[in-house]
């Protein structure tokens, strides 16, 4: 039977100075799958999240967290809602365990707090307050804050953002933890190798609407441009004009020069794809110095849809 979902968002639009920075966004996030919002800054990311949270109120649409409405239903709602915001959000004067027991002691059926904090490495700092922590550190007891309680939604702002690779390891592997015990993790990352590893649902958002939404492995087949399913950087000894090389190669195929000597060619890359380019150079008389085959990542997915300028 199919479940509504745990976050439904319709319709959401938020204005600032007259200008809509959630703009008609959409977003469902079921419970027992981990959805990762991704965008450029700026795109509306926490935004959405914060009035999923609670925290803003939408200018138009609507906001469902387990068919509450979180500002009206706030109440209601904090008892099954983990929330670990961008900068922490934590009281600065608090000693790290202490705020975590704090927190704890305000939940029906806690997780064992010394548990948790061994996994994410609390202890070192325990008696150290908030506002000594390192960054990284403060992102670490603000997600064992945020998840204490066995919320059945949790949002998180960035989460492993500042942190060290083992931490973001111990974050993952949180993550896809509170994922098989059933909750509805909703996190934004800028890391694609994050939401590639963690996410069952991406939804990816820019100037505050939704332009793609799927797994993975549904926006690595498809995206802005589905015929690159494999890419092939081919680095040259010498300057090299890749003109001529992409009819060459035929239908299918693109080919970028990606600085003086290099190229990139993208698309059904085969083993006679390789034979052919570097036939075509050899020809031309350049040398290849090294040849890097990948299959298209996330982080191209995203650069295809969102473009290359900053914002
Ligand atoms: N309180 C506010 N007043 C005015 N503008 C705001 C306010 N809050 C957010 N904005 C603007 O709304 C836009 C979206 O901000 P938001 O923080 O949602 O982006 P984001 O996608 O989370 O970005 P980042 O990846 O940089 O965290 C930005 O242009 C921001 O300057």
């Amino acid at each position: 039977m199919p479940h509504s979902p745990a976050v439904e968002v319709r319709g959401l639009v938020k204005t600032y100075d007259g200008r809509a920075v959630v703009d008609g966004l959409d977003l469902c996030a079921q419970a027992g799958r981990v959805t990762a919002v991704l965008g450029p800054n700026g795109a509306g990311k926490t935004t959405t999240v914060e009035c999923c949270e609670g925290l803003r109120a939408p200018d138009a649409g609507t906001v469902r967290v387990l068919g509450l409405d979180p500002v009206a239903d706030a109440p209601a709602l904090r008892p099954a809602v983990g929330v670990m915001l961008q900068d922490g959000g934590l009281p600065t004067g608090v000693r790290a365990r202490e705020m975590l027991d704090h927190v704890a002691r305000m939940y029906a059926r806690p997780l064992d707090t010394d548990a948790l904090a061994e996994r994410l490495g609390l202890g070192a700092f325990a008696r150290t307050t908030v506002r000594r922590l390192s960054g990284g550190q403060r992102q670490r007891l603000a997600l064992a804050v945020a998840v204490v309680g066995r919320p059945r939604v949790v949002f998180l702002d960035e989460p492993s953002a500042g942190m060290d690779p083992q931490s973001r390891l111990a974050v993952w592997e949180l993550v896809r933890e509170l994922r098989d015990e059933g909750a509805a993790v909703i996190l934004t990352t800028h890391l694609m190798e994050e939401a590639q590893d963690v996410a069952d649902h991406v939804v990816v958002v820019d100037h505050g609407t939704v332009i793609a939404r799927g797994s993975v492995p549904e926006l690595l087949a498809g995206g802005a441009d589905p015929r690159g399913d494999a890419t092939l950087v081919v680095h040259t000894a010498s300057e090299v004009d890749p003109t001529g090389l992409g009819e060459r190669l035929g239908d299918g195929f693109a080919v970028e020069r990606r600085s003086g000597t290099s190229l990139v060619v993208t698309g059904p890359v085969a083993p006679g794809t390789v034979a052919t380019t570097t036939a075509w150079l050899a020809e031309r008389g350049v040398l290849v110095v090294r040849l890097d085959l990948g299959r298209r990542t996330l982080e191209d997915v995203f650069l295809d849809l969102t473009g290359r300028s900053l914002r």
